[in-house]
């Protein structure tokens, strides 16, 4: 017990009690605005529809607030010493570990990163027979395959240069074009090596014109093996594919690894990668197992979460890609309370999770039999042979009775006929027994009877009328499927930890253009409202589950869509008033602007200081703070409209791959210079607009403020602050003449609109 707890510590930050008196603070300043609000509902000093508009605005502001400030209210920091781990543990006892890494489109996701991603997890710094790699291609790609045969042949070579060298950077593509000076003996040969295959690679990715297909068999191939030699496994899946029969994505990519493993090798720890996501620390396993070894812990511990990290952002990370939000600051506020989320990749799982809520060893719920004492007739007195067996058959069935209950003795005892059918609740046994988490794989994955029933589970048809995606494995029905996954884990009482080890142990890509921002935030949002309006929703079933402060907290995802209602109304609303002189905010000499003044001021601020804490810098929060009325009126806009058609039977969104491969010359080019690259797409039509009546708005308030002489007031500050946003859509309308600038068609459109909009407002506020 003490060693296991000196594997970890865990340290509250010092930020936590400053933060709950400010929330304090804060939370008094709120219930006065709507009280505000409330009482200009009553008294009409202003339109009914205006008040009504900034009320709804100011009531999801309110609850976003609640739900940041739920994850301010007990942030942890953990380390954890994998250098004990080793010690404690012997090599012959570390668990053996299952890699699945997904992969779906050749094109949008090179090969080549695959394999990179695939080798530098085979090279980890881990009992290399101990680790299977398996790899998912739902492009079912022969591509890939290619790509990952070629990696088996090069991967013994690349092993033993590691170890020998202790090199850091195990993605030989990182390694390769590294600073030379790390190089070491043989680093040379071995480059022209790679070289070689990343060409032969590259040659066929250009040469032919694949298509990805959506309807083919079940293709297994064992590509490496490690009962020929001790090496890691690396197992090519992918599964049958068929267009009448629903593949759930990647959730159900991972559900087929899961039985595909499950089948051939069966670790007790799993870990889930994107392709991109290569590893950048060889001793990841270790760090994780510091907890998921801890049997203190470790009965209800269903995952631990590595951040998710980006290379090659720009400096000042202009589209806020690195989500430092969402990967470092509320996943330490999450830390405190049940547990990090699952963000889909850099994941260790304990693979018991998949398989139902948590058997607390101490507490099990159902009796299993009633035992009877045994008694003999016709003992002499003082029996001399001592066949009353008092100690077996009395006391220490007392003793046992105060445990987990007496022994069975064979006779004399009620059954509760349940118990001969597995343990009594939590464990969801799936169909086939030697699908269970719990089962010792021991025949070799190359056995035929192994192939085939590894391609019978990998099947398009197999999971129907089963608990896979319900209750057993990653969760379907949203299109982020790691979030609503790992609400489920929690909502079932499954914990998790966020580890942070010094050198990331991750490192991803990210979208390096505007657009491609603003698609998969738009695939986000629509999967966060399928989890908004599903059975297990958070507003709903997450507080039941899980609790008012770990509710909310989970709360603050699944509101991010209904945010573009605030912006909307702050972007538009205030603007039209400001140019026909008609006030929705209090006067300066009014007490009420102060309280504008200050909640506004004290939001941003806290969330300025949350940012710095966690290592960002003040350009970067600027940056965030603009993705975020970026993302409001468009993701999040479109996301909303597109789930609303849904709903309606009107569309079906998919799960479109982010591109990363890279753009062309230009675009990169901008993209180091830090200029914002929108493209041609009309997803900016709304953005546009409010950045175009913000302009307007400014200028003819200043010239109000000016010429006759009006007080500054909270509208021309809004439109100001908008303004300053808006530079680079300014910029992109009219000084531009590259490809990233605004479409002509977009801003046309976007000025009629505009115009249409400052008309149509003077007959609702006049
Ligand atoms: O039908 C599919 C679609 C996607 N993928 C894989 O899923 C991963 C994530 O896709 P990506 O386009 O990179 O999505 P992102 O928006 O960048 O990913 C974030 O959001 C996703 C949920 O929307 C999570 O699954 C990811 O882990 C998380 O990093 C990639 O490896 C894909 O190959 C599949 O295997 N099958
Ligand atoms: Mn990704």
């Amino acid at each position: 017990m003490e060693r296991s707890a000196a594997l970890h510590t865990c340290h509250p930050c010092r930020r936590t009690i400053p933060y709950r008196t400010y929330a304090v603070i804060h939370t008094c300043g709120i219930i006065s605005l709507m009280y505000h609000h409330a009482h200009s509902l009553a008294t009409a000093d202003t339109t009914l529809m205006t008040t009504s508009l900034l009320l709804i605005s100011d009531v999801v502001l309110a609850f976003m607030w609640a739900t940041t400030t739920c994850l301010r209210f007990n942030p942890v920091h953990r380390t954890e010493y994998p250098d004990k781990y080793v010690v404690v543990k012997r090599k012959e006892d570390f668990p053996k570990l299952d890699v699945f890494i997904c992969t779906a489109d050749p094109y949008k996701e090179p090969p080549m990163m695959v394999v990179n991603t695939a080798l530098s997890v085979m090279a980890y710094d881990y009992p290399s027979d101990k680790i299977s790699v398996y790899v998912s291609d739902d492009g079912g790609s022969s591509l890939t395959l290619f790509a990952l045969t070629e990696a088996a042949k090069f991967s013994e070579h690349w092993f033993t240069f590691c170890k020998k060298n202790n090199v850091e950077d195990r993605s030989p593509e990182v390694y390769f074009s590294s600073k030379s000076q790390y190089w070491t003996d043989g680093a040379e040969n071995l480059k022209t090596m790679y070289e070689d295959m990343k060409k032969r690679v590259e040659h066929v990715v250009h040469s032919s014109k694949v298509d990805t297909r959506h309807d083919h068999p079940t293709i297994i191939k064992v590509l490496q093996n490690n009962e020929t030699e001790i090496m890691p496994n690396l197992i090519y899946v992918s599964r049958e594919k068929s267009k009448s029969t629903p593949h759930h994505f990647k959730a159900g990519a991972l559900n087929t690894l899961l039985r595909v493993s499950s089948v051939m090798t069966n670790s007790p720890v799993v870990l889930t990668l994107d392709c991109d996501m290569y590893s950048n620390n060889p001793r990841t396993p270790l760090h994780a197992l510091c907890y998921l070894s801890d049997p203190k812990i470790n009965y209800r511990l269903g995952f631990v979460q590595f951040p998710q990290k980006f290379r090659g952002l720009n400096k000042n990370d202009i589209y806020a890609s690195e989500l430092r939000r969402s990967f470092v600051i509320n996943m330490v506020g999450f830390d405190g309370l049940m547990g990090p989320t699952y963000a889909g990749t850099g994941c260790f799982f304990n693979r018991r999770a998949f398989y139902g809520p948590p058997t607390n060893p101490k507490i099990t719920s159902g009796l299993g039999f009633v035992q009877f004492p045994q008694r003999f007739q016709g003992i002499n007195r003082n029996d001399i042979y001592a066949s009353e067996l008092i100690h077996p058959f009395a006391i220490n069935m007392v003793g046992y009775d105060g445990l987990m209950g007496p022994i069975h003795v064979g006779t004399g005892c009620f059954f509760n006929r349940r118990v001969f059918y597995g343990p009594p609740a939590n464990l969801i046994l799936p169909e086939l027994d030697e699908l269970a988490p719990t089962r010792i794989a021991d025949k070799p994955i190359t056995a035929q009877s192994v192939l085939a029933l590894a391609h019978v589970v990998a099947g398009c048809n197999y999971e129907h009328n089963t608990n896979w995606g319900s209750k057993i494995g990653f969760r379907y029905g949203s299109l982020v499927e790691d979030y609503y996954t790992g609400f489920m884990l929690h909502c079932e009482g499954w914990r998790s930890v966020f580890c942070r080890p010094e050198r990331a142990a991750f490192y991803g890509s990210s979208p390096r253009c505007l657009t491609d921002v603003v698609w998969q935030q738009m695939r986000w949002s629509i999967g966060l409202l399928e989890m908004a309006f599903s059975t297990y929703s958070p507003f709903i079933y997450g507080f039941k589950s899980l609790g008012l402060v770990t509710g909310l907290s989970y709360c603050y995802y699944v509101v991010w869509p209904f945010c573009s209602i605030p912006l909307t109304v702050y972007g538009v609303l205030p603007q039209i008033a400001l140019i026909y002189g008609v006030r929705v905010f209090p006067k300066p000499s009014d007490q009420w602007f102060w309280l504008y003044i200050f909640l506004s001021l004290g939001a941003y601020a806290q969330d300025l200081t949350d940012f710095l804490l966690e290592g960002g810098t003040c350009r970067k929060w600027w940056n965030d703070q603009r993705m975020w009325l970026i993302r409001g009126l468009s993701s999040f806009f479109f996301g909303m409209i597109e789930f609303t058609l849904k709903t309606l039977n009107l569309s079906t969104p998919g799960f479109n791959v982010t591109s990363k491969a890279d753009g062309d010359d230009e675009q990169k080019k901008r993209y180091e210079q830090e200029i914002f690259d929108f493209g041609p797409s009309s997803l900016f039509l709304p953005l546009t607009i409010v950045s175009l009546l913000n302009l307007f708005a400014f200028v003819w308030g200043l010239y109000r403020l000016f010429a006759w002489g009006e007080g500054l007031s909270l509208e021309l500050m809004l439109a100001s602050f908008a303004v300053v946003n808006s530079l680079p859509i300014y910029e992109a309308m009219v000084l531009r003449n590259d490809d990233g600038k605004l479409q002509k068609g977009v801003c046309f459109l976007a000025g009629i609109l505009t115009f249409v909009l400052i008309v149509a407002g003077y007959f609702f506020l006049k």
